[in-house]
């Protein structure tokens, strides 16, 4: 169970940690994870929420249940342009004041309190100045107030105890000039107003940049229409989607995107899929076919049946899988949280040490370089920058996944993905099509009919894709099969049963190996048919070898260039299959991999994996799914080439819609320029406060008389967090190398 909770007043990234920290500890919850970016809460377990909302109370923090999807969206868009629009006056109107009196201080000598006009003149301006804190600035003492009850600190703490202790020193100078000599008596109320604007403009531009990145969600959801023309009584009627029902007969007319997910009755089309696959060219589409919700019916007319409807659709899961992406933590984030959930308290105690130096070894006036250094520092010192490096990049980098039909299980995924070295590449339907065919019938004594309809009746019972390849090879040639018995399959070997009395067997050469068949009489013919790729398959009557069938599956067109691909990016390339060394080998070259093993059995595949990881590799699979589950769950990273828009795979991080292995390629790129993206972020955030934090110390000032100005340091903090969001941001330009 999943709870989404909305928090409405969350500001800082320092605040993330805490709530996490918060909610964890009620019984019964699992896990709770807040995304910042979203200002979202999500928990599982079994949750209480009004409990959850109650506890986040006492800590200060807002929050509702999110219930309707398309209801908390338009909320949510229409909230935020609300705030932007509040934060952008709120700024113009602090600048204002703000503006014109840093020019005044550029251009007149002094902005120091001598004389009673002085003091006149100041009074208002200071008047003003508090109007102008609590008119913009309101929303940083409140929240600092909240923080402070709850025992604790935030991003409004700092800003509310650095532009309010610059507002206080410079009142009291205005009151009482005579307690401070003459050379202190400088005013810094346009610190105050200057701080205000620049941070009111950073969080205004934050949250313009924000809201372009979660379009990948967006655009799908769009992509389901709101009715569908539903057959019910002989008659054709346009209902709303979430009233279809599995079974219902929609008519889908030219031009119009799949309400649901379905199957052809009747009529013929070109769909084009490339919104869910990324596959640019239309598919064709008859009776019997299934399409898949959100497609587009580009030529015909159809009548289908519905399927899959609601959140069973292809389309619905793709959307879930993508948002659990987007709201999980890479480890890389971890440490990022971590720090700026101690770095509030930290900064203050650091400012509170440059104060102390400053008054034992500053030079006169003592106070004003106190209160300038502390304050700077407070306002530099800011995480706001760090904590949305990572969240940022995550959810544009998921998003572009999807648009190119890679879905990222969890955002750990993408930073595995981007560090592995190794690959093992299933064979059959990963390499190759996935779809054999019987092209050979070598036949020892009986008529190859015969032979065919033996090994079919065998093979209809078998789900191996290899008896597909037979069963229809018999089906075309209109053989009658035969009724069988004591039917059993042979894992990694074959088949065997009874037609009538005889004994049939049915596999590779190793079950005709161990069953001491001898296969001389076929061997030049099977070193033939396996040097150019074929898989035998033998057959055997009462212990008596009867022939042999060869089928062959054809390398998908494109894998051979991204076998290429993955080795230019440094990635050793490794083919695994159960089939034998020779058809393996023949294969391996044409598609040019390092390395292959053949003639595993399928419950070795994941040890092999294992093996490679206790070599040091990291390790990514990529097979299609069905028997290779435990190997994708054994690898560091694991690729399920999905069928189409069957996307039922669960133990794969990644799930690939599009049947190429280009897809791995490209998955594994875009991992690759998302982390450097996170890192690019992060080592952003990292230097801006660490250099920040001395500079604004004055560390500088002993040799160059350098001293950051409070001003200086909240514009620094309003644009650093717009520059991550916008470098994040970037990432939507990402396109891949082929
Ligand atoms: N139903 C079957 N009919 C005939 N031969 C079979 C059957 N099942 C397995 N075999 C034989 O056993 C071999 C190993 O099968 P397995 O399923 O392990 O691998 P595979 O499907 O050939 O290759 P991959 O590992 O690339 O998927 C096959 O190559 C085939 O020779
Ligand atoms: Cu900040
Ligand atoms: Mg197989």
């Amino acid at each position: 169970m999943n709870t989404i909770l909305i928090l409405e007043n969350v500001s800082c990234a320092g605040c993330v940690k805490k709530i996490e920290t918060c909610i964890s500890k009620i019984p019964d919850i699992e896990h709770a994870e807040v995304n910042f970016p979203q200002r979202k809460l999500y928990i599982q377990g079994s949750v209480n929420s009004e409990l959850v909302i109650s506890e986040l109370n006492n800590i200060g923090y807002r929050a509702r249940l999110s219930q309707n999807e398309a209801e908390d969206r338009i909320k949510q868009k229409a909230s935020d342009s609300a705030q932007y629009r509040q934060r952008l006056i709120h700024s113009a109107v602090a600048l204002s004041l703000g503006i014109p009196m840093m020019l005044a201080g550029f251009f007149m000598d002094e902005m120091s309190v001598q004389t009673t006009n002085d003091q006149i003149l100041w009074g208002i301006i200071g008047a003003l100045t508090l109007a102008i804190m609590y008119f913009s600035g309101r929303h940083f003492f409140s929240g600092a107030i909240t923080a402070l009850r709850n025992g604790s600190s935030t991003m409004d703490t700092l800003i509310a105890i650095g532009t309010g202790s610059a507002w206080l020193f410079s009142m009291l100078i205005v009151l009482f000039p005579q307690l401070f000599p003459e050379s202190a008596r400088h005013i810094y109320f346009e610190a105050t107003v200057m701080i205000i604007g620049l941070v009111n403009l950073g969080l205004a531009m934050e949250l313009r940049a924000r809201s372009r990145t979660s379009d990948a969600v967006e655009r799908l959801l769009d992509l389901q229409p709101k009715t569908a023309r539903v057959i019910r009584n002989g008659k054709e009627q346009d209902i709303p989607l979430e009233l279809v029902n599995i079974g219902d007969q929609i008519r889908i007319r030219p031009g119009e995107q799949i309400p649901v997910d379905a199957r052809v009755l009747e009529g013929q089309s070109y769909i084009d899929e490339s919104m869910l696959t990324g596959e640019p060219l239309p598919v064709n589409k008859t009776s019997g076919d299934t399409i898949s919700g959100g497609t587009l019916n580009k030529s015909g007319s159809l009548l289908v049946v519905a399927e899959r409807v609601g959140s069973e659709t292809a389309l619905s899961r793709i959307i879930e899988m993508i948002k659990q992406a987007q709201n999980s933590k890479p480890e890389i984030a971890r440490l990022a949280d971590k720090i700026s959930s101690i770095f509030v308290p930290v900064v203050i105690l650091i400012s509170i040490a440059t104060a102390t130096l400053w008054y034992f070894f500053g030079p006169e006036p003592k106070v004003a370089y106190m209160l300038i250094t502390a304050t700077t520092v407070l306002i530099i010192a800011c995480p706001c920058a760090l904590g949305l490096a990572t969240p940022m990049s995550v959810m544009v980098g998921v998003g572009k996944a999807a648009e190119h039909g890679i879905l990222i299980r969890n955002a750990q995924a993408l930073q595995t993905a981007s560090a592995i070295n190794t690959i093992v590449l299933d064979k059959t339907g990963t390499i190759t099509e996935g779809a054999p065919t019987l092209t050979d019938i070598i036949s020892v004594h009986s008529p190859d009919d015969r032979l065919l309809a033996l090994a079919a009746s065998l093979e209809q019972l078998s789900e191996h894709p290899l008896g597909e390849a037979v069963v229809k090879a018999a089906q075309e040639k209109n053989l009658e099969l035969h009724s069988v018995e004591q039917f059993n399959a042979i894992t990694g070997r074959g088949v065997s049963g009874k037609i009538s009395t005889q004994n049939i067997l049915l596999g590779n050469h190793a079950l005709m190996h161990e069953q001491n068949i001898n296969t001389q009489a076929v061997s030049d013919a099977v070193k033939r048919l396996t040097q150019t790729a074929h898989t035998p398959i033998f057959i055997a009557i009462d212990g008596q070898l009867e022939g042999v069938l060869a089928v062959t599956d054809p390398i998908r067109h494109d894998s051979a260039s991204a076998i290429k691909r993955l080795q230019k990016a440094g990635i050793k390339v490794i083919m695994l299959t159960g089939d034998n060394q020779l058809t393996a080998a023949a294969i391996a070259k044409q598609v040019g991999v390092d390395e292959f093993i053949a003639e595993v059995m399928p419950a070795d595949k994941a040890s092999k994996v294992k093996e490679l990881q206790q070599q040091g590799a990291i390790v990514a699979m990529a097979g299609d799914g069905i028997n290779d589950a435990p190997a994708l769950a054994q690898a560091d990273v694991g690729f399920a080439i999905g069928n189409g828009t069957d996307i039922a795979i669960e133990s794969a991080d990644m799930v690939l819609i599009r049947n190429s292995l280009h897809s791995v390629a490209d998955a594994i790129e875009l991992s690759k320029a998302a982390l450097k993206n996170i890192r690019q972020n992060l080592f952003g955030a990292f230097i801006y406060n660490s250099l920040g934090i001395p500079i604004a110390a004055g560390i500088l000032f002993p040799f160059t008389g350098i001293l950051l100005s409070p001003i200086i340091a909240g514009g620094a903090m309003a644009f650093s967090s717009a520059t991550v969001v916008a470098n994040a941001n970037r990432l939507r330009l990402f396109k891949p190398s082929a």
